[in-house]
């Protein structure tokens, strides 16, 4: 039987028809403890569902469904090590990452939690040496400039956290200037190559494969301009000059990193899952290694709650059940992630990935054709900086969208009024938007006369997560949060949510056609036959 045959699924579903007049209004006006009973807290966060369109007993059933399929059994496979990702025959250990260097973790006869603070302990040697100066450019200038090479899973978590944390820092650490570059057209690194001292730059390449076309791209590009600017052996170039994280040594030695450049990590560590790793090199080099070790203490207090919290108060569990309710049973399939706090700017790419990649399947783990909804689109932005752009169809648009809103609820803290008061604008507009969102025009006395171009529908359900404060344990926590949501949500829909293979046959594609532009052979398809033309003739006509 398909989950959606399931007895807690079709209960869900009568309960979604029952429901189904029931405006956001009229279960605040008949509740005033709505936010009471549906807020929850837990490692730093607070996760407040009282806008969605749910009830008591939608939890319950909701709850239901997470017992049906054998929740608490799959959240010990994943903290235990079994071999969740199916696809790939391997577990999915990031939890692992952040746990402290006492509890043990048996693999295959092995010690794993060893391993990862052997490699953390590598990592922050690296670190410290960057740090005092000692790690020295081709002429024996110390590193002041690192620039990060990597792309979707080795790019977008070390450089949200960077931005996120930016603020954090400690006394004993050089300020180096940190760079992240991931787009293959080179856009990114031939802008930084003319502003950037070859001398004094170090560039991290970290691919877990070691072997992604756009990663390597800008590898060779950035060594071929080190090589050049110093007129030094391309090996001597590699020694001073390159880092190489990876889950792949051999690959990395043959690209040209000597092993003692290397960082390793494992296999069973996700892309989207790394920044844990040593993947989070450039975290640590920017906040230190203090604060990077926080950051994992924070995601470890958000594993240790949702690996022991019950399912009822345990808050990555009901921010999944809450998107299962709006997806599968409300039929919402757009979802929008809209940070208060310019500092999280690219959270709203990090999740991206993170949901998307992980749970944009269609078929089931035993390789069955799903006939049910899995994940939304997510999309999002600096929360104050969409409204003036995107809100206009949230408010008024034809799509029902979930919103996710996200602030801290402390900021500038010893800094001066204005700046308080700029954090204090940012939250009334947080709460303003949610309120507006979920209540629509009901929030004015005399909205029912107002033109049809100016009312406002509200009913759109939306989550407010706020954090005490943005530090590294609680941003460790709420990115942790959102990674076990994810888990639980493919748990639900019965996929696995640790592979991508959607993504490689473009790359082959793409490989396939690298020949065509100089050299076409082969026939493809009159549109992509016509654009390669139409390339062809513009570099006749430049005479490139
Ligand atoms: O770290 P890498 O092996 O270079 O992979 C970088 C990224 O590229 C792939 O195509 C995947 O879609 C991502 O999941 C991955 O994070």
């Amino acid at each position: 039987m398909t989950v959606d045959q399931s007895p807690a699924w079709l209960a869900l579903k009568s309960h979604a028809q029952s429901l189904s007049n029931k405006h956001l209004k009229e279960m605040f006006a008949e509740d005033p403890q709505r936010f009471a009973k549906l807020s929850f807290s837990a490692a730093h966060c607070l996760a407040d569902f009282s806008k969605q369109r749910i009830t008591d007993d939608t939890l319950q059933l909701l709850i239901g469904l997470a017992e049906q399929q054998q929740l608490p059994q799959k959240i010990e496979a994943l903290f235990t090590g079994e071999h969740v990702n199916t696809s790939e025959n391997r577990p999915a250990l990031h939890t692992a990452l952040r746990q402290p260097k006492e509890t043990p973790l048996v693999l295959q006869g092995v010690d794993i939690s060893k391993e990862i603070h052997c490699s953390l302990e590598r990592m922050e040697a690296l670190v410290e040496q960057i740090h005092n100066g000692q790690w020295r450019g081709y002429d024996g200038s110390p590193i002041k400039t690192v620039v990060n090479i990597g792309v979707g899973g080795s790019d977008l978590g070390p450089l949200m956290t960077c931005r996120a944390l930016n603020l954090f820092t400690t006394d004993d650490i050089r300020d180096i200037e940190l760079h992240f570059v991931s787009s293959m057209d080179g856009s990114q690194l031939a802008r930084l190559l003319n502003q950037i001292d070859p001398a004094s730059t170090l560039f991290i390449v970290s691919s877990k494969s070691f072997s992604t076309i756009d990663t390597l791209a800008n590898s060779n590009t950035a060594r071929e301009w080190l090589v050049n600017a110093s007129g030094l052996p391309v090996e001597l170039i590699s020694q001073h000059h390159f880092i190489g994280v990876t889950a792949s040594p051999a690959k990395a030695t043959e690209w040209g990193i000597p092993e003692k450049n290397q960082l390793h990590f494992w296999d069973w560590t996700g892309g989207r899952y790394s920044m844990w790793s040593a993947i989070g090199m450039a975290i640590a080099l920017q906040t230190g290694n203090q604060n990077f070790r926080r950051f994992l203490a924070g995601a470890n207090l958000m594993d240790t709650h949702f690996r022991t919290a019950p399912l009822t108060s345990n808050l990555p569990v009901l921010l999944a059940m809450v998107g299962i309710w709006n997806i599968n049973f409300l039929n919402i399939h757009a979802h929008a992630i809209l940070p208060y706090d310019g500092r999280l700017e690219h959270l709203p790419a990090y999740l991206e990935q993170l949901e998307m990649e992980s749970n944009g399947k269609c078929v089931t783990l035993t390789g069955e054709k799903l006939n049910y909804a899995t994940c939304p689109i997510l999309w999002g932005e600096v929360g104050p900086n969409a409204q003036h752009a995107f809100y206009q169809l949230l408010h008024q648009g034809t799509e029902s969208v979930m919103c996710d809103f996200i602030a801290p609820a402390l900021r500038y803290q010893g800094h001066g009024d204005e700046l308080k008061a700029q954090h204090q604008l940012a939250l009334a507009n947080c709460l303003a938007q949610s309120r507006l969102l979920a209540l629509g025009d009901s929030v004015l006395e005399d909205a029912a006369n107002a033109p049809s171009h100016k009312r406002y529908r509200g009913n759109q359900p939306s989550t407010t997560i706020m954090i005490d404060e943005l530090t590294p344990e609680s941003f460790g926590a709420l990115i942790a949060m959102y990674e076990h949501k994810v888990y639980v949500q493919s748990v639900i829909w019965e996929i696995n949510p640790f592979d991508q293979w959607g993504v490689e046959l473009g790359k082959q594609v793409a490989t396939s056609l690298l020949d065509q532009f100089s050299n076409p052979t082969t026939t493809t398809d009159s549109s992509t036959e016509g654009l390669i033309r139409f390339v062809q003739q513009q570099r006749q006509e430049a005479g490139s």
